[in-house]
């Protein structure tokens, strides 16, 4: 067959018990099974997958995502339909699933590589890559009951990455919560789907129309659309904001004043979106000292925030207002053609936008050896669409087109924003006016 996965009008019946005890005679006696409540988490079914292909699964909570995961991983049984899958299924869905507690992570590599079918001599040559992949440190000679659930989850994405998997069936949900290592398996997936197919569970819909050729978005168990992975994230959000919202249509006139576009940045729809529930809140992380960097080490950064105009630190910035982006270095040695710049990317490493300080000075500034330097970018915070974020920070000597870099950090700052109302394109940029006449 062509196709990776074949699920054939899959139905799945729970039988729902509101006590322990009638749940354990039902189980014991048939005749009682019939009297049990019934609850229909998947009705009828069906989709295909191509060999290569990637299948986004949308829906709401409790939509049956989940358990149509479990049943093309064979870890549940449908009532009634099929399901074939060609090749080899590794799948992150369950927390813990197929370890041992008890266990060491490298002891858990072995016995997880194992139940997917790789031999004690394969997971010798690949043991390195997969400890290098997690990035636990030294935790990976511990008992696995003492890892964060971060932990667990880099493990055991690590040990799906190097099973030569030939379908990955991921829950998304799962990798919330670190948003650098979710970036880093987005990039993995990204390169996975030139060899594999891809089953992907995730509430991000802007994540599945990235990643995904197509998409399923399911409704109270039913297929409510099935088609190309754009097509049916832009309906199901349609979807969702229209059952949020109603079909209340914001009247322009009475609530935006157009008076109120004085200043270039100013967004007119600001105090409305600040009072709603789509206020573009982005949650900005702590500076990791520890972060890596490269470059020839002249200059180190140690510090770095969002600063508001009033010279506050913040720990939350709103998309739509002017931020102060502070970067705080030492400086080694006497550095000429000096630019410190910056950029923002989504988790799956792809950059939004970022700028740096040549527009400013384009023959660069000059620096000091043996100083400490407070560099701020003072820029508009665009409105984002809801997911994480890192900022990539680049100080360098030299021209736009030419220069060395002496410090540059992947992930200097982490940020998360939970509401928006972003919801097509990967950023909104504040309309500063606008006018309607008509015209005779
Ligand atoms: N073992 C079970 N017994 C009874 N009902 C169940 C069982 N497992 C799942 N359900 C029900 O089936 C429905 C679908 O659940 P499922 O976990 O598949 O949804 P989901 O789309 O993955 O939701 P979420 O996005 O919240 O993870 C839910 O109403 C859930 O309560």
């Amino acid at each position: 067959m062509d196709e990776a996965l074949i699920v054939r009008n899959v139905s799945k019946k729970f039988q729902l018990h509101n006590e322990p005890l009638k749940r354990l005679v039902s189980l014991l006696v048939p005749v009682f099974r019939a009297k049990a409540q019934v609850f229909n988490a998947l009705k009828d079914v069906s989709v295909e997958l191509r060999a290569g292909e990637t299948l986004g699964i949308v829906g709401r909570n409790g939509a049956g995502k989940s358990t149509l995961l479990q049943i093309i991983c064979g870890t549940l049984r449908p009532s009634a339909g099929s399901v074939q899958v060609r090749g080899r299924v590794a799948a992150l869905l369950e927390l813990g699933a197929g370890f041992n507690t008890d266990f060491t992570g490298r002891e858990n590599i072995y016995l997880n590589a194992a139940i997917y079918g790789l031999s004690r001599r394969e997971v010798d040559a690949r043991v390195d890559a997969i400890i290098a992949f997690a990035e636990i440190g030294d935790f990976i000679d511990r008992p696995v009951r003492v890892y964060s659930s971060g932990m667990f989850v880099r493990l055991a994405f690590s040990i799906i990455a190097h099973v030569d998997a030939d379908v990955l069936v991921i829950d998304e949900a799962l990798a919330v919560g670190d948003a650098l290592f979710s970036q880093k398996c987005m990039r993995f997936l990204d390169d996975f789907k030139k060899r594999g197919s891809i089953v992907f569970v995730s509430h991000d819909s802007g994540a599945v129309s990235q990643l995904c050729d197509k998409a399923l978005w399911l409704h109270q168990g039913e297929v409510m659309l099935e088609g190309g992975a754009k097509q049916v994230t832009e309906a199901y959000l349609e979807f969702l904001y229209s059952e949020t919202q109603g079909d209340k249509v914001v009247d322009c006139n009475e609530t935006i004043a157009y008076e109120q576009a004085v200043e270039a940045w100013h967004d007119p729809r600001d105090q409305l979106l600040k009072n709603s529930k789509y206020r573009n809140d982005i949650e900005i992380y702590p500076f990791d000292t520890t972060v890596s960097s490269f470059g020839t080490g002249l200059v180190q950064v140690v510090d770095s925030c969002f600063r508001d105009e009033q010279n506050r630190k913040l720990s939350v910035v709103l998309g739509g207002s002017i931020v102060e982006l502070e970067v705080v270095m030492n400086v080694q040695s006497e550095l000429s053609n000096f630019i410190v710049g910056f950029l923002v990317k989504d988790k799956r490493g792809q950059v939004l936008f970022g700028d740096n300080s040549l527009l400013f000075k384009p023959e660069g500034y000059s620096v000091l050896g043996n100083s400490r330097y407070v560099a701020r970018l003072k820029f508009l915070m665009p409105y984002l669409a809801q997911g994480e974020y890192v900022v990539s920070l680049g100080i360098a000597s030299g021209t736009q087109m030419d220069h060395i870099q002496h410090c540059w950090i992947h992930d200097a700052l982490v940020f998360s924003c939970q509401s928006s109302h972003v919801i097509h394109g990967l950023f909104g940029t504040p309309v500063v006016g606008f006018t309607l006449g008509s015209v005779s």
